[in-house]
């Protein structure tokens, strides 16, 4: 039994054409763990309005941030996976859950090198429906279709995991402890609350008022992304001896008119600019890799709305992208795997 490993990240469009990025967004919008109506209701708001709306502005968007060698989360994505294979003995693959780069490739990448115990690592510290959900179940369905022969080992979510909060803290503290600021956002993508509810495993234990996410020892935090994005800030917090007050978490990149998490990202930091704030960082622990919504959406939007509120600077942390310490984590997690006598944490 050979071993491989499939590192899987979300996935960008092939250019940053509307074409392409109409392509895109109709492949991903249309998961019904993304936009989670029913097929109908879906197919009519996603290919009847937004595909129609989006597609021209999100590809203006991308042109901002594209690179020479292509999209920044492919890219870094693709430098985090190097940085990995030269810290364990297995194959390791990289496939996306939308676009080209598909995750059927990924697996097929590493059954042709003889793998057939294939542990899977989705690139998000914190489960959703929309993110480790959807590839979990993807990776399952190919594999009874295609690969019958191969093992899949899932990897949860790494929120907690000791070492992934050391290196985070690492991340930011490298920034912090050169600069004058006055408040640190923790941004994390947002979904809608109903995703919250739906990946609620205790039949209604999760109120949305912000204090079952607190609670010790409730089954529901395994599936609940607001919790683990709660905890992901208050562990970094802990551990660089933030001060109550000088620090926050807040969501982004809200789609439609359903209520999203709470706080929003953008209205916080146009509250804060009108309060006075003059300095403040940012940094988007739900993303390994930099991409559209941070270079973009955190790196211009959110800082033109900072200025236009009288704030003067804002610091944008980067993400963990191809970090050697980053790719240690991920190492550790495969050795843990694969002779689970390592316990590194
Ligand atoms: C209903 C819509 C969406 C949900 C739910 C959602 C959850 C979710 N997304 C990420 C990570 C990324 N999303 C990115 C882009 C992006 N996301 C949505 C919609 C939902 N995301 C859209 C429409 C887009 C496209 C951009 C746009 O048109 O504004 C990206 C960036 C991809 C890139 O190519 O750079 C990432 C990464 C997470 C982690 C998440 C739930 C936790
Ligand atoms: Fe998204
Ligand atoms: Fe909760």
């Amino acid at each position: 039994m050979a071993k491989g490993i499939l590192l899987v990240n979300l996935g960008s469009p092939d250019s940053p054409n509307p074409k392409d990025v109409k392509k895109y967004l109709g492949e991903f919008l249309m998961d019904e763990r993304v936009i989670d109506l029913p097929v109908v209701a879906r197919t009519l708001l996603v290919k009847g309005i937004i595909l129609n709306t989006r597609p021209k502005a999100s590809a203006a968007a991308y042109q901002k941030i594209w690179w020479e060698e292509g999209s920044p989360l492919i890219v870094l994505s693709e430098r985090l996976q190097e940085k990995v294979q030269q810290k364990v003995d297995y194959p390791v693959a990289l496939a996306m859950r939308y676009g080209s780069m598909t995750i059927k490739k990924g697996l097929q990448e590493l059954v042709d090198q003889g793998c057939t115990e294939i542990k899977t690592i989705p690139l998000y510290p914190q489960f959703a429906m929309a993110t480790t959900e959807t590839i979990d179940v993807k990776v399952d369905e190919l594999v009874a279709e295609h690969f019958p022969g191969v093992t899949i080992t899932r990897t949860p979510a790494f929120y907690k995991r000791e070492d992934y909060i050391n290196v985070l803290s690492k991340s930011i503290g490298e920034v912090l402890n050169d600069l004058d600021y006055e408040h640190i956002l923790f941004s994390y993508h947002g979904v809608p609350e109903r995703h919250i509810r739906k990946s609620d495993i205790t039949n209604g234990n999760c109120k949305m008022n912000g204090k079952c996410c607190f609670k010790k020892g409730s089954k529901q935090h395994e599936f609940c992304y607001r919790h683990q994005c709660e905890i992901t800030t208050v562990n970094v917090a802990k551990k660089l001896g933030l001060k109550n007050g000088t620090y926050s978490t807040t969501f982004q990149s809200r789609l439609g008119f359903d209520p999203w998490l709470k706080p929003y990202t953008d209205r916080t930091i146009e509250r804060m600019g009108k309060e006075g704030i003059k300095k403040m960082a940012i940094v988007t622990p739900a993303f390994v890799s930099d991409c559209l919504e941070t270079l973009e959406e955190i790196a211009m939007e959110g800082e033109e709305i900072f200025h236009e509120m009288g704030g003067k600077e804002f610091t944008v942390i980067p993400c963990l992208n191809e970090r050697d310490d980053f790719a240690e984590v991920l190492s550790s997690i495969v050795k843990e795997w694969a002779t689970p006598e390592t316990k590194t944490v």
